[in-house]
């Protein structure tokens, strides 16, 4: 019998982590846990992760939260039990990626996972990745750190196209077909959309996830952001990977091969799967999920995508060519937007609009919004570079420049200048 894989789970109190956590109590002969970690927004639910799955360590961003969890691991473990090590503050997801599990699941949401993706990478762990984010913003950095194989999807998307090009023919693949849910909005114009609000664009038609990606999910956003992903992931350029609108989300996404056949991977709308080969691969785990049903009569459409009411995938191929620190800036900018679409300050097209004049900003350079503080220099000066996210004029670096530093001050710049779009638009609607 071999022993069970060692795993660190990074953002284990999210839709992605509590999974995990399901499959890995469901298999204790294969995994034994080694590390958690969250944000720290909820303690009672880490604590009670850390307990159920004994782990050695449990890491949190907030210092904060240091007394809560001491207190609640204390509660939970009884009289003389032995606590793990706790280890709080912006590098302590960092820590325990980087503690040499045999694999890191990285379950957080957004840029922030970028340096625990290339901990983990350094590590020389496998690396299970959701957080798509990070190999989006990363880019060739992310790819450079990675042995073949070290990276494993665990994104549906890309975790079936992984599954169809098992039999290691990518020589003669011609093209990627990625399928989209379509979200909540499916099917409404740009007029339409006009006016939907937060809660409905929470309201995915297939899968619970986290706020940002399902927020994404609604703008089309998380389908721009894994066309950049399966193209990083698997070398496929951009002009052979497709999106296919399938509401019904049965199939995962699909490979042409260069002979007309294409494989494609199927089963319910649910990421147990996905997750649990994250964890095993290349081995499959019995019983991990119930198949597709063929038994009653089903219908699977698939529809084109509407490019003028969901302009995100367009604006997301446009970055991934041009590369360098532009993929980070659309992200960052969005991640933004999403926050302030929530908090009620934009509305649900002002999302990818302000991301498409962020992405223009950057293109263009600093002097792309005169009298502004992005113009002025001022909000480059806050992130530490001399003049524009690039630390000089020109619009991107090349890839060679590209450093954790660089990539790292191109968010935080695009942040900035989401932030003032913002702040402009809703002061101009105060004084109309
Ligand atoms: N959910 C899904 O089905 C899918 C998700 N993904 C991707 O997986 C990732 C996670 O998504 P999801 O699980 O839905 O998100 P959730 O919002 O449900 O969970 C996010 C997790 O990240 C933690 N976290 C947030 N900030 C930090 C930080 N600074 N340091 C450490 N941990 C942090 C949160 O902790 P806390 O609870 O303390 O706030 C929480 O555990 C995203 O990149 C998403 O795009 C991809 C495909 C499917
Ligand atoms: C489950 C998963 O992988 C999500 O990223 C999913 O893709 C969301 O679906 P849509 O973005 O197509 O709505
Ligand atoms: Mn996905």
């Amino acid at each position: 019998m071999t022993a069970p894989r060692t795993l660190t789970l990074l953002g284990s109190t999210g839709s992605i982590g509590t999974q995990a956590e399901q499959v890995v109590l469901a298999n204790p002969e294969a995994f034994t846990v080694r590390a958690i970690s969250a944000a720290g927004s909820n303690i009672p639910e880490l604590a009670r992760q850390a307990v159920a799955l004994s782990v050695e360590q449990v890491a949190i961003a907030s210092e904060d939260a240091i007394d809560e969890l001491t207190r609640a691991l204390n509660d939970l473990s009884g009289p003389g039990a032995r606590l793990p090590q706790i280890l709080a503050g912006p590098d302590a997801a960092v820590e325990v990626a980087g503690n040499g599990a045999d694999v890191v699941l990285n379950g957080i949401t957004g840029s922030i996972g970028l340096r625990p993706t290339l901990a983990a990478l350094a590590a020389g762990s496998t690396l299970a990745l959701a957080n798509k984010e990070s190999l989006i913003v990363g880019g060739p950095l992310v790819t450079a750190a990675a042995a073949p194989g070290q990276i494993v999807p665990v994104d549906s998307e890309h975790s079936a196209i992984a599954q169809c090009l098992r039999s290691g023919r990518s020589q003669e693949v011609r093209r990627l077909v990625l399928t989209a849910s379509g979200g909540p909005f499916r099917g409404r114009s740009r007029e339409e959309l006009t006016t939907v609000t937060p809660a409905q664009a929470l309201k995915h038609p297939n899968f619970a996830m986290g706020r940002v990606v399902t927020t994404n999910s609604a703008t089309l956003v998380n389908k721009g952001l894994e066309v950049i992903e399966a193209h990083l992931l698997f070398g496929v350029d951009y002009e052979q990977i497709d999106v296919v609108v399938h509401p019904q989300q049965q199939i995962h996404s699909m490979v042409e091969f260069h002979d007309g056949s294409t494989i494609a991977q199927a089963g319910p709308p649910r990421m147990l799967v996905p997750i649990a080969l994250g964890l095993s691969w290349p081995d499959r785990l019995p019983d991990i999920d119930t198949p597709s049903d063929w038994s009653t009569a089903s219908t699977w459409e698939f529809h084109p995508l509407d490019d003028q009411a969901f302009p995100a995938v367009r604006l997301a191929r446009q970055v991934g060519e041009a590369g360098g620190t532009h993929p980070a800036v659309y992200n960052a900018a969005n991640e933004v937007c999403v926050d302030a679409f929530h908090d009620g300050t934009i509305g649900f097209l002002d999302i990818v609009d302000t991301v498409a004049q962020v992405v223009d900003a950057h293109r263009a350079g600093p002097s792309a919004y005169p009298g502004s503080a992005v113009a002025e220099g001022r909000v480059s000066a806050l992130s530490g570079v001399e003049s524009g996210p690039q630390g000089n004029d020109s619009p991107a670096r090349s890839v060679d420049d590209l450093s954790v530093d660089v990539v790292l001050a191109a968010d935080q710049w695009a942040r900035e200048c989401a932030q003032e779009l913002i702040g402009q638009s809703s002061q101009g609607e105060s004084q109309s």
